[in-house]
């Protein structure tokens, strides 16, 4: 559940968690095979009747694995170079819930890349595409980095260059939460990027026809990355929760949203309270959507269905 504190002026996102995120910061390894990206190769052979067990590990790299409210990821320590150690088709075979370790994602922990931050994040998807930004990633980012004892120039926040900009997650000296101003929500169509005719002229909504058996009434919010969200029946959202791995991908990659978009579903139990389930870009459905709990809450703000000045609830299927 995403506690949300109200829009601030100018309309940037606080974005505070209701609980903080469980950290799992055992050290792990990935093999880095020198032919292609494996897991350290376990392979069971018998003989003189017992069971050998070799492990075929070759390069090694060192990651952590932390979620904020059950959106995973494997994190790497890569402020040795300011690019990333993986590729993104490694990147894809390290989120492999079967073959890999398993996450929503893999993200970089970067050296600076101007002198008035304090790191750099890059992540890839699940599906190896990469984002601007992510939410629930940058916050486990700044677990990662105070689990390392390392500190920004400013104690209790980090500044991270990401593709969204320069972000800044803040954690209370001795807490477990972190909490980060998301920035400004971006909400001219074209810059979103989006084809549909959101503009504020029409309401900041327009139909999407033809999907899924139907027609939707979209707003679409950037927070750095493409957001679509729409507002349905408690009905319609539990159908869709039925049915979101067979027709997620035609949101998604729907032509009309030129970077392809994440996609939210949102039912409106109140002015304060929202259920939202969410069709992630490269990730597919995720527990949790950091970026898309803000799109959903300016959404809310901007159809009139939320009050900036009233903090509000957001729940996600499976968190409690
Ligand atoms: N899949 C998203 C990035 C991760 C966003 C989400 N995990 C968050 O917490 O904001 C995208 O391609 O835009």
């Amino acid at each position: 559940m995403y506690s949300r504190s109200a829009l601030t002026p100018p309309t940037s996102q606080i974005l505070g968690f209701a609980s903080a995120a469980a950290i799992h910061n055992r050290s792990h390894f990935l093999s880095n095979a020198s032919c292609s990206f494996q897991r350290p190769r376990v392979v069971s052979t018998r003989s003189r009747n017992r069971n050998f067990v070799h492990a075929n590990i070759a390069s090694m790299t060192a990651f952590r694995k932390y979620h904020g409210l059950g959106n995973d990821f494997v994190l790497i320590d890569n402020r040795h170079d300011a690019a990333p150690v993986l590729t993104p088709v490694e990147a894809e075979k390290v989120c492999n819930r079967n073959t890999g370790v398993g996450a929503d994602g893999v993200i970089f922990l970067l050296p600076p890349s101007n002198p008035s931050s304090d790191f750099g994040m890059r992540l890839y998807n699940s599906d190896g595409t990469e984002p601007e930004m992510c939410g629930n990633g940058i916050r486990c980012l700044a677990r990662f980095a105070a689990d390392l004892g390392l500190h920004g120039k400013t104690p209790g926040k980090y500044v991270v260059d990401t593709g969204a900009g320069e972000i800044v997650p803040e954690m209370e000296p001795g807490s477990e939460e972190v909490r980060v101003d998301m920035g400004t929500p971006i909400l001219e169509p074209q810059n979103v990027p989006t084809k549909l005719n959101t503009t504020e002229a029409n309401g900041y909504q327009d139909v999407l026809k033809g999907v899924a058996g139907r027609d939707w009434t979209f707003v679409c919010v950037s927070m750095g990355n493409p957001h679509a969200i729409t507002f349905v029946t408690k009905k319609e959202y539990d159908d869709m929760d039925s049915r979101l791995e067979a027709v997620g991908p035609d949101f998604e990659n729907h032509s009309v949203f030129p970077q392809r978009t994440n996609t939210e579903f949102v039912f409106e139990r109140s002015k304060t309270e929202f259920d939202m389930l969410v069709w992630e870009r490269g990730a597919g459905r995720t527990m949790a959507c950091g970026t898309g709990a803000c799109a959903v809450l300016v959404a809310a703000v901007l159809t009139g269905r939320a009050d900036k000045d009233v903090p509000v609830i957001i729940h996600l299927p499976g968190v409690t």
